[in-house]
């Protein structure tokens, strides 16, 4: 198997290819999450502020926003930790030093992740066997899950699905309660 950063960085490269195959999968993949019994469920929704290659989130938010549900999204810390804050909207986001916009910091309004109902995890691929994952090699979302015990689930569009890792799984790898996919949820709690 080859080594793991040289698979990433292959997979973000053919992800930059496949943007508007991702762009038109994220409408019928979002129709798909807000008619699951796992966000009817969820008050408070974690996601994030989408780049290249991802899924777009932003009509995702303000439909959670528009069903009265609280969106918090992360914002990295040291230490490769990461943390997440409500919302404050696009005109109120901090870019980050790694381009991505963020919440600004205020220890009073950190989101306690028990109080976080469901984690909209991102990644660059995820296998349909058991719901593994592979993201941008930073480890924030494999360290935040750790203690997590509430759901989680991904928006997962064909360019991002493996019949099984092509990657190494290792032991600090979560899995994904649910895979979102063009083919339909996959669930593996
Ligand atoms: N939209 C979005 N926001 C997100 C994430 C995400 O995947 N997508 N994250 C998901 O975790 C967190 C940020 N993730 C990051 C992951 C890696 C690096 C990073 O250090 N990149 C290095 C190269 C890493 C390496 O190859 O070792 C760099 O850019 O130099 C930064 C942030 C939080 N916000
Ligand atoms: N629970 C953990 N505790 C300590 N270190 C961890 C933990 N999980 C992952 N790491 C470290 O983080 C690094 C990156 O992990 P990995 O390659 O799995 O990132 P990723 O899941 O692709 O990225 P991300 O979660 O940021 O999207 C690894 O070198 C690993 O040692």
């Amino acid at each position: 198997m080859i080594n793991k950063k040289t698979w990433r960085q292959a997979q973000i490269q053919r992800l930059h290819t496949h943007q508007e195959e991702i762009d038109q999968a994220a409408a019928p993949l979002i129709t798909q999450l807000i008619t699951s019994p796992f966000w009817a469920q969820a008050q408070t929704i974690a996601t994030t502020v989408s780049g290249f290659g991802e899924v777009p989130t932003e009509r995702l938010i303000n439909l959670a926003r528009t069903s009265g549900k609280t969106v918090v999204i992360p914002r990295t810390m040291p230490q490769r930790q990461m943390v997440f804050l409500p919302d404050p909207g696009p005109e109120h986001r901090i870019i980050s030093e790694f381009g991505i916009p963020e919440p600004a910091f205020d220890p009073a309004a950190v989101v306690d992740k028990a109080n976080i109902d469901l984690i909209i995890v991102p990644g660059i691929a995820f296998s349909q066997d058991h719901g593994w994952r592979l993201g941008f090699g930073g480890g924030y979302y494999d360290r935040y899950l750790s203690d997590y015990s509430g759901t989680t689930c991904a928006l997962v569009p064909d360019a991002m699905l493996f019949a099984s890792p092509e990657w190494t799984v290792e032991a600090f790898d979560i899995p994904i309660d649910h895979l979102i996919t063009t083919k339909g949820l996959m669930s593996f709690e």
